[in-house]
């Protein structure tokens, strides 16, 4: 749900000025990758999965009310969520559209999750989804048999996906790394006649893949370096219990304003160490070995690794930093966070092979180069990429600053009146509550005078 007190929270309750620092424990929000396939593999799997912390945040709903729109019971108990699993991918037809708001995660899964289906469904998102490029994800679900007409403009949202009772397997060249391709390959090859082949051209991150060994179908899962073979389901996938760590993406906001400003020590608690997440966490160890200490993991449920991290503040000026196509993938949406860190850092900060940045819920590269413009940064964005030359001092922007609407770039915003210490106007805050609804009520609690 939109939380209309997020702008008003950053209007009238968040209180900026120098010299102050975040102390803390922080109980990082849940993660938004892992709570969507929580909620798809429980509803597909035989008997009730009880998931534990689910992210409450707005993405997470919309798959949440799309699933019980198909038909899946689901109910919430305090932080404990029940799926009650269909045993396998029988979904009943919904009585309106799909609606997946803001949610690219959603609606590339649910494109490979409801490819058969013998009754047709029309998908439906907001304004920034459906300008997101989903022939992607169409193109080869269509080669495997699924049926479906675009609605609007060819190759984006609204769509009707049309009955189809049979997919086959593929042998499929992914022209990106984007885990949310892959996952929705995956849900539709375990519901194929035949084998499929997925080659990715880089690494990106493995939920699904985890989330599909959980649940007991392993069997059908090879993984070989950057090629996946998935076979169709032999068996039912069975329920399962899972606990959902931090989401590293939304922790790296709050980790960042600790690192720069003085006297900071946060304890990240509960935090996902998914080596396929980690990117940022590697950024700021090898920029500040002695800033950052990560505690022992804890494997969780089989599935997902988790640990604390403990941050303080860095008494050095911090190197700039490189990233490329051998990183991009663990630190996809930690890059608005990253560019802001960037200004603060010494030298020449380069971010190439991104263009995926462009396709997100704004043309991020864009909007990040106008929005740290406005606050002094130096700043050029490249046709897949940025390039940021540090250390800028920051000042607030005299203009109202503008997120798009993007809940990230809501974030990055935040951050710099915070780095800076001085409140300036921005657009759209309530759109931090698409991935982290809690975001200024810790920010609030863990900035101290
Ligand atoms: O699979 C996922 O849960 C996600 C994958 C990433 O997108 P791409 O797979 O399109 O890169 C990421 O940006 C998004 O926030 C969540
Ligand atoms: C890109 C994001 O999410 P999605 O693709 O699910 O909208 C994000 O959370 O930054």
């Amino acid at each position: 749900m939109t939380d209309p007190t997020l702008q008003n929270r950053y209007e009238h309750d968040l209180q900026l000025h120098t010299g102050q620092f975040l102390q803390g424990d922080y109980q990082t929000p849940s993660d938004k990758s892992i709570s969507h396939r929580a909620l798809i593999f429980g509803a597909i799997a035989s008997g009730p999965t009880v998931i534990e912390n689910i992210l409450d945040s707005q993405d997470v709903q919309t798959t949440q009310l799309a699933l019980q729109q198909l038909g899946v019971n689901i109910t919430t108990a305090g932080k404990t969520t029940t799926v009650q699993g269909q045993a396998g991918c029988k979904f009943a037809k919904p009585q309106s559209a799909l609606d997946f708001g803001n949610s690219g995660t959603t609606a590339r899964l649910f494109l490979g999750l409801l490819a058969r289906q013998s009754f047709s469904i029309q998908i439906q998102g907001d304004a920034s989804l459906s300008q997101r490029p989903m022939a992607r994800v169409v193109l080869p679900l269509t080669t495997m048999g699924m049926q479906s007409r675009y609605l609007a403009k060819s190759g984006y949202l609204p769509l009707s996906i049309l009955p189809s009772s049979t997919i086959h397997g593929i042998h499929y060249q992914m022209p990106m790394a984007s885990a949310q391709l892959k996952s929705a390959l995956i849900l539709a090859a375990l519901q194929a006649d035949s084998p499929t082949e997925i080659e990715q051209p880089a690494v990106s991150r493995d939920h699904t893949e985890r989330m599909l060994r959980q649940f007991g179908g392993g069997d059908s899962l090879q993984v070989h370096g950057l090629k996946l073979l998935v076979s169709p389901l032999q068996h039912p996938l069975q329920a399962q219990h899972v606990v959902v760590p931090g989401d590293p993406s939304s922790a790296a906001f709050l980790i960042t304003a600790a690192l720069l400003l003085p006297q900071s020590r946060l304890v990240v608690k509960n935090q996902s160490l998914n080596e396929t997440r980690t990117g940022f966490l590697q950024i700021i160890h090898q920029l500040a070995p002695t800033a950052v200490t990560i505690g022992s993991q804890s494997a969780q449920n089989q599935g997902e690794p988790a640990g604390d991290i403990c941050i303080h503040s860095v008494t050095n000026r911090l190197a700039a930093f490189r990233i490329d196509a051998h990183n991009l993938g663990s630190l996809i949406d930690e890059i608005p966070i990253l560019s802001l860190l960037a200004t603060q850092c010494a030298g020449t900060t380069v971010i190439r092979d991104a263009t995926e940045l462009r396709y997100k819920e704004t043309d991020r590269l864009s909007v990040i180069a106008t929005e740290l413009t406005q606050l002094g940064a130096n700043i050029t964005e490249q046709p897949d990429g940025l390039q940021i030359i540090g250390p800028t001092k920051l000042h607030a922007s005299v203009t109202t600053a503008d997120s798009h609407k993007d809940h990230r770039i809501a974030m990055m915003l935040v951050i710099a009146a915070v780095i800076i210490g001085d409140r300036f106007p921005i657009k759209g805050l309530n759109s931090i509550a698409i991935s982290n609804p809690t975001f200024m009520d810790d920010l609030i609690s863990l900035l101290k005078d």
